[in-house]
């Protein structure tokens, strides 16, 4: 069977690589994603300025899955352009930027840089970066969301990608499709980002599991699958000529392959891989590749979004 993928300029040996945020904070880190089976790697979404984030501990495994508040420590958005000036473009494994200001005014100047610097990789915009104070995350404003793109694209006009929350109500899908679908240099969308603001109990102590935010933290694993492939069939369904990236609850091939089906031209490891290691992904790419052959297809394109109905 043939795992690659080729999508957006960039070619891929297999379809799997990190989320944002796990194992990609350091040089190091990177490398050993870029040295795993991964066919990618994503850097941790960066800030004009280093940061530390929220005191510990931030993350906490659960029993089908995590919860984190990390609060976006990261090296500073000079660290990952010099990353990215020094990688081997033509090593096979594309590299992409996440990037996650704390202002519309650092988003801008950090998307400059990354015009500037003219580099192959692609860059993605989380969307649930901060906005205005008593307003909700950018990708819960759709008002917010398209001033923020409109401005984005003015500076950056290179194709690139936005990181979207969870949504759970059509009628938000349809106004983020429609905002999203009114840019045309945006080119693909990575859903989903952890499901906000759960609370995990901890029943032996009587307590929550991570310091920030009373307990509250963004959710992934197991708990997200469903809502990950629905956002991923939405928006596959809902966008045009966009690619859509799968992300949340992938810890084996099956859940990879439903991502496919759902539409997902690529899928994310992210819990999996924070509690597994590196390993993961030639684990989870040599399933894929059984289950494909048990079922018939010799390419990702024979199933991709062909999720039957009834
Ligand atoms: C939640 C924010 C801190 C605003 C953005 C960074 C981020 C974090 C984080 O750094 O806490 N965790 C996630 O699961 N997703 C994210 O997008």
């Amino acid at each position: 069977v043939d795992l690659s993928v080729s999508w957006l300029g960039v070619n891929m040996e297999n379809p799997l690589y990190n989320a944002s945020g796990v194992m990609c904070r350091s040089r190091e880190e990177l490398d050993a994603v870029a040295a795993s089976a991964a066919g990618a790697l994503i850097t941790k979404s960066c800030t004009l300025l280093p940061r530390e984030g929220n005191p510990e501990p931030r993350y906490a495994k659960a029993p089908h899955g995590s919860i984190n508040s990390m609060g976006l420590p990261n090296a500073g958005y000079q660290y990952y352009l010099d990353y990215a000036k020094a990688y081997d473009h033509q090593g096979g494994k594309p590299l992409f930027v996440s990037v996650s200001g704390m202002s519309l005014e650092d988003n801008l100047e950090m998307l400059a840089a990354f015009r500037d610097a003219d580099l192959p990789c692609l860059v993605e915009l989380n969307l649930s970066c901060p906005n205005l104070p008593g307003k909700p995350q950018i990708g819960y404003d759709f008002e917010a969301s398209s001033h923020v793109l409109s401005e984005v694209v003015k500076v950056y006009h290179k194709p690139f990608g936005v990181k979207l929350p969870p949504y759970f109500d059509p009628v938000h899908f349809a106004e983020m499709a429609s905002v999203l679908n009114s840019f045309p240099s945006l080119k693909y969308v990575t859903c989903i980002n952890s499901v906000g603001n759960g609370l995990v109990i901890d029943l032996d102590s009587e307590s929550v599991v991570i310091k920030p935010k009373g307990g509250l933290g963004g959710i992934g694993g197991d708990y997200v699958l469903p809502t990950a492939l629905a956002n991923v069939r939405e928006f596959y369904r809902l966008l045009d000529d966009k690619h859509v990236i799968g992300c949340g609850g992938v810890k084996s091939g099956r859940e990879a392959f439903m991502h496919i089906l759902a539409g997902a031209t690529a899928v994310q490891v992210g819990t999996c891989l924070y509690e597994e290691g590196a390993a993961c992904f030639a684990r989870i790419r040599d399933e894929l590749a059984a289950l494909m052959q048990q079922k018939g297809y010799a390419t990702l394109a024979d199933f991709r979004g062909k999720l039957k109905t009834m």
